[in-house]
């Protein structure tokens, strides 16, 4: 039965009504949730919002380039896929979907760990693409996101299995260390359906327990910068560490050697109360200037414009996380695409209007917080 009219979708909060429409209620739920009184995923949203943009003008910008580098490799865009747990709850095709829409706008995915379709199915789904020799030299990257498992012996063989398969870095996320509450799930009692499995292991627990009480019985939460090094020193893989907020853990990270910072409140599922990661960036940013680790940020970004607004504050890339289910919802790999291209296109648009034919041009002076104009500050 269907609960609202379908729109024909020119945005990404098109893509999400659809999904309000068609998703079962209990993927749904998990879906949009965040923790608690679901302030924070509010607030990633509402401080895009606040943010207001100073475009330059009469800058001949009839072409737009927004290839950049991610540590080193090439990619058609500062936008990119987040980690999220259990695509097939979405569509069938799930993983493999968005590995392909990712393969085809060569832009970088990180598979989540919880993934419902396998490290190496998914990779190689995205390496089926048709090859587009593009003057760009931009190519697909992905990079796997990785829990550190109590099961030390567990969390090694995933890892060697993921830079066998060809994955690029390692995004260890460091925000839970248990599950943060999520009402709606808690209501629902979410659990993965029983003809989905976590494809990346063998347990047999994740289908008969909670999600809350699966991660509880799975991810180590003694977890502390001494394993990130840890991680470090068994992996030559880059590593990012997702989910920092502060200053202090942005300087801890960099004094650990890591190669990137993902600044994340896992899209408000965690801790509610923190900052919107587009509040959190600056100090951050200024915590590791100068220490060589890219800063990229995820939560809340929808449009072209926070794109624009999030580069010009100094983040190297964006993160989708929500979007790209709403994507996969409307129309499996197809819809990722619509998804992926529809925010591309918004930001090509946004930088041209703000002055901004690469992306090195948009820099800090883009972008003010408040409605205030300078002058009267
Ligand atoms: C349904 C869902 C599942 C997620 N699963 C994971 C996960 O498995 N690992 C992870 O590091 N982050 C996970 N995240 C967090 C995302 O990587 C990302 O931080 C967040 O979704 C960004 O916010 P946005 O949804 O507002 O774009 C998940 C988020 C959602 C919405
Ligand atoms: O739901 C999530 O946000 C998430 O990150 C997660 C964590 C562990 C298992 C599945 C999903």
């Amino acid at each position: 039965m269907s609960r609202l009219p379908q729109l024909v979708p020119i945005s990404i909060a098109d893509l999400e009504h659809n999904a309000h429409t068609t998703l079962a209620i209990n993927a749904l739920d998990y879906y949009r949730s965040g923790a608690n009184d679901m302030q924070t995923l509010k607030d990633n949203q509402d401080a895009y919002s606040r943010l207001r943009l100073r475009p330059r003008i009469l800058r001949d910008v009839s072409k737009v380039d927004t290839t950049t580098t991610l540590l080193g490799h090439k990619v058609s865009s500062p936008i990119c896929i987040a980690p999220t747990a259990m695509q097939r709850l979405a569509n069938d095709a799930g993983e493999k979907a968005t590995a392909r829409a990712a393969a085809k706008a060569k832009k970088c995915m990180i598979l989540s760990s919880w993934s419902t379709t396998s490290a190496e199915d998914t990779i190689e789904a995205g390496r089926e693409v048709p090859w587009d020799q593009s003057a760009s030299g931009a190519l697909p990257l992905f990079w796997f996101q990785l829990y550190v498992y109590k099961d030390r012996v567990v969390t090694e063989q995933l890892i060697r299995r993921v830079e066998k398969a060809g994955y690029k870095a390692l995004v260890i996320t460091v925000d839970t260390p248990f599950l943060g509450r999520r009402l709606a799930d808690v209501r629902n009692v979410f659990k993965l359906p029983g003809h989905m499995s976590m494809a990346n292991f063998e347990h047999k627990d994740s289908k008969e327990s909670s999600l809350a009480a699966y991660v509880v019985s799975q991810i180590d939460p003694t977890l502390n910068w001494s394993d990130i090094a840890w991680v470090r020193s068994i992996t030559k893989l880059p590593v990012v560490v997702k989910g920092v907020l502060t200053a202090e853990d942005a300087k801890l990270a960099a004094d650990t050697g890591v190669e990137a910072i993902l600044v994340s409140n896992h899209g408000g599922r965690q801790l509610d109360g923190v900052l919107a990661t587009i509040d959190a960036l600056p100090e951050v940013l200024e915590a590791v200037k100068g220490r060589g680790v890219e800063v990229y940020i995820d939560g809340g970004v929808r449009k072209g414009t926070d794109v624009l607004k999030a580069l010009a504050l100094g983040a190297k890339a964006v993160f989708l996380g929500r979007p790209i289910l709403w994507g996969l919802a409307h129309d499996g790999e197809e819809g990722v695409s619509l998804a992926l291209n529809l925010i591309q296109q918004e930001f090509e648009l946004a930088m041209a209007l703000a002055g901004c034919c690469k992306i090195e041009d948009i820099n800090r002076d883009h972008v003010q917080h408040g409605t205030t104009a300078r002058s009267k500050l």
